[in-house]
C-alpha cells in the first residue's frame, strides 16, 4: 500500500527567506503522526505545499500514491484539513456547516446525511446537530471542523495546531479523539509545538528551522529524559527560529 503521505526533498522560499530546506518524510497508513516543531519552523507552510496554497518546484509531495503537482484533484480528495484558523459559518447549524461542506465534495440528499452522521459521531458531536455553531464553545466547534474534513472519507487527515486557544479540557478531549480515530485506521499528520499532546506511540518528525532534524516513534525520541527535554535539547541549539 502507498504511504498515507510522502515528502521528498522540499524546499520553499519566501523571497531571501527558506522556510522549509529539503524536507522528507512520510506518514504510513493508519498512524498518528506528530509535526512537532517551535514557532516559524515551517509547519504552516508544508500546510500550505500539501494542501495546493502554496506551490514549489523543489520536490515531490504524494498524497495516498497521487503527486500534488501531477494529479492535484485526486491528491485533494484524499484529505482532510483542519487549519489553524477556524472556518465554520456561525450563523449555520453544524449540520447545515456539514451539508455546506458535504455538497463541495458532490455529496447531497441521502448519502451526504448518512456521511454527516457517521462523522459526527466519531467526534461525540451527533446530539449537537441542530445547534448553530456560534452557540459552541471552542472545543466543540474545533470538534465540528475535524467531523467536516472527515465527510468525504479522505485516507489523511492533515491538522494544523488544531488545540491553538483551547481550554486544557478541550485540548485533551480534542487530541483523544484524534488518536482513536488513528487507532480506527486514519492517517494523521499533527502539527504542534506541544509535546503533552503526543504519545509513546505515536511517530514525531521533529521540524526546526525548515529542516526535518527527526523522524522517529516519540519513545525512541524522548529516551530517559522525557520528549520535552528531548525536543527543547534538540531544537534549542543557535537560539529559537
Ligand atoms: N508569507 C510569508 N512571507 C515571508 N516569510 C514568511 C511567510 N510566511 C511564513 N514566513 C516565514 O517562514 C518561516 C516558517 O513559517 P511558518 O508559518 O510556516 O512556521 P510555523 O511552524 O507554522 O510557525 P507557527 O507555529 O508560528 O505558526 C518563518 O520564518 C516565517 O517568518
Amino acid at each position: 500500500m502507498a504511504e498515507a503521505l510522502r515528502l521528498e526533498h522540499v524546499s520553499l522560499s519566501y523571497g531571501a527567506r527558506q522556510a522549509l530546506d529539503d524536507v522528507s518524510f512520510s506518514v504510513a497508513p493508519g498512524r498518528f503522526c506528530a509535526l512537532l516543531g517551535p514557532n516559524g519552523a515551517g509547519k504552516s507552510t508544508l500546510f500550505g505545499l500539501m494542501t495546493r496554497l502554496l506551490v514549489t518546484r523543489s520536490g515531490r509531495i504524494e498524497i495516498a500514491g497521487h503527486d500534488v503537482a501531477r494529479a492535484p484533484r485526486k491528491a485533494l480528495a484524499r484529505i482532510g484539513v483542519v487549519f489553524q484558523q477556524p472556518t465554520l459559518d456561525l450563523d449555520l447549524t453544524v449540520a447545515r456547516n456539514m451539508r455546506y461542506f458535504a455538497a463541495l465534495h458532490g455529496l447531497s440528499g441521502r448519502a451526504a446525511a448518512i456521511r454527516i452522521d457517521a462523522a459526527l459521531d466519531r467526534l461525540a458531536m451527533r446530539e449537537r446537530a441542530g445547534e448553530k455553531a456560534r452557540a459552541l464553545n471552542g472545543g466543540h466547534r474545533r470538534r465540528m471542523e475535524i467531523a467536516r474534513a472527515l465527510v468525504h472519507e479522505p485516507d489523511l487527515l492533515l491538522l494544523d495546531e488544531p488545540t491553538v486557544g483551547l481550554d486544557a479540557m478541550s485540548r485533551k478531549a480534542i487530541t483523544a479523539h484524534v488518536h482513536d480515530l488513528a487507532e480506527d485506521g486514519l492517517s494523521v499528520l499533527w502539527a504542534t509545538h506541544l509535546v503533552d499532546e503526543i504519545g509513546p506511540g505515536d511517530d514525531v518528525v521533529v521540524l526546526h528551522r525548515g529542516r526535518v532534524l527527526r523522524q522517529a516513534l516519540a519513545s525512541d525520541i524522548a529516551g530517559p529524559a522525557g520528549l520535552a527535554e528531548a525536543f527543547l535539547e534538540m531544537t534549542a541549539e543557535g537560539g529559537g527560529a
